[in-house]
């Protein structure tokens, strides 16, 4: 298992990978593994031949005042969580912005920097943003509104370096994921998506890297989450489909347990937009802040009995059904 820290070494890496006939994976991440991160990596030996895993907390998604300086690391424990995983390549940079405006060229940058060191705009030789520009909005987007940016630009950057057949995300971050398909089909990227599911703790909270800033306490309510989405699902199978009904349901109990609800809403699994009742395959998706950490959880719907759904179908296999909206 290699442990690569240069773009150019990756790029040179992969390049001999393929080169050789082999097909290369992606799995990227900002460490402090769990199982969670495991299973993409699993999901990603089904998928190609070589494995790389990208261990890297990206600065341009925290916004100031966000939790970058406090976000948990671990690189050493992460390394014996991948070994016996048969990973390849641990990309694990440095630093991958450019952060003099002076340096004519990305690799001669002349600042060094420090890990996590917040990206800010004006003393920044990166200026070029990719906005995916109606999906990033809802949901996280709403609180987080340079978050999508961050994401979408360093995937971006990850993929051309590393240039991989094949990449796989959790379903967890569910609207993240949704934004890197149509990035990659807006922008022709020759790379495949594949979104792998939520993996939950026993007691059924969502792993999540920020978990461990969970006092016991506040894990313990958090539970509410999963607990309300659960009998969210069992009320659906008994019929319920008002979205409002449900989504207070989940309001309240999260509230009730001390938590504050950043967004709790049923939304289309495609399109992110809000639904009223459930009539085809939704996503409930939730972000909640216990303490000073904020959860994401989500669980997929379907409908009691599917109905024929009122939007064109859409060519692209890796994004089925498509409201059109130019
Ligand atoms: N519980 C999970 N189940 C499936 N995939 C997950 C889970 N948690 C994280 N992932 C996926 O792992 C990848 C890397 O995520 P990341 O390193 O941010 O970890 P995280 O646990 O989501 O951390 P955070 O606490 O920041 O939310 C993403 O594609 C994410 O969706
Ligand atoms: C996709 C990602 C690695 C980009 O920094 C991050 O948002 C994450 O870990 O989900
Ligand atoms: N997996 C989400 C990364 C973040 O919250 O910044």
């Amino acid at each position: 298992m290699e442990v690569i820290r240069e773009k150019q070494a990756m790029r040179d890496w992969s390049r001999a990978q393929r080169k050789a006939g082999e097909r290369v994976a992606l799995v990227p991440t900002m460490g402090y593994l769990h199982e969670g991160h495991l299973s993409l990596v699993r999901e990603a030996k089904l998928h190609a031949t070589k494995v790389v895993v990208s261990v890297y907390v990206n600065p341009s998604q925290f916004a100031p005042g966000e939790d970058l300086s406090t976000y948990p690391r671990d690189f050493e424990g992460d390394l014996e969580k991948l070994k016996p995983l048969g990973v390849d390549a641990i990309f694990n940079p440095f630093d991958l912005y450019v952060r003099d405006s002076s340096a004519s060229k990305p690799d001669e940058q002349k600042v060094v920097t420090s890990p996590g060191k917040a990206l800010k705009q004006e003393e920044s030789g990166h200026e070029t943003w990719i906005r995916v520009e109606r999906l990033e909005k809802p949901l996280c987007g709403n609180d987080r509104p340079i978050f999508f940016r961050g994401v979408a630009t360093v995937v971006a950057k990850l993929f051309n370096i590393v240039e991989p057949d094949v990449a796989v995300f959790g379903k967890k971050d569910y609207q993240q994921w949704r934004i890197i398909r149509r990035m990659v089909r807006d922008l022709d990227f020759g790379v495949e998506i594949i979104g792998c599911p939520l993996l939950r703790e026993e007691d059924g909270l969502a792993m999540s890297s920020r978990n461990v800033r969970l006092s016991a306490a506040e894990r313990q309510d958090a539970l509410s989450i999963s607990r309300s989405l659960r009998e969210v699902e069992d009320a659906v199978r008994l019929g319920e489909v008002d979205a409002t009904v449900l989504e207070q349901r989940v309001h309240k109990a999260i509230t009730s347990a001390g938590g504050q609800v950043d967004y709790a809403k049923i939304v289309d699994q495609e399109t992110l937009l809000e639904v009223k009742t459930i009539e085809f395959p939704v996503v409930f998706a939730v972000a909640a802040r216990f303490g000073s950490v904020r959860l994401l959880d989500n669980i997929e719907l379907q409908p009691p009995v599917l109905p024929q759904r009122k939007s064109a179908p859409s060519s692209d296999p890796q994004l089925g059904q498509e409201i059109v909206f130019f």
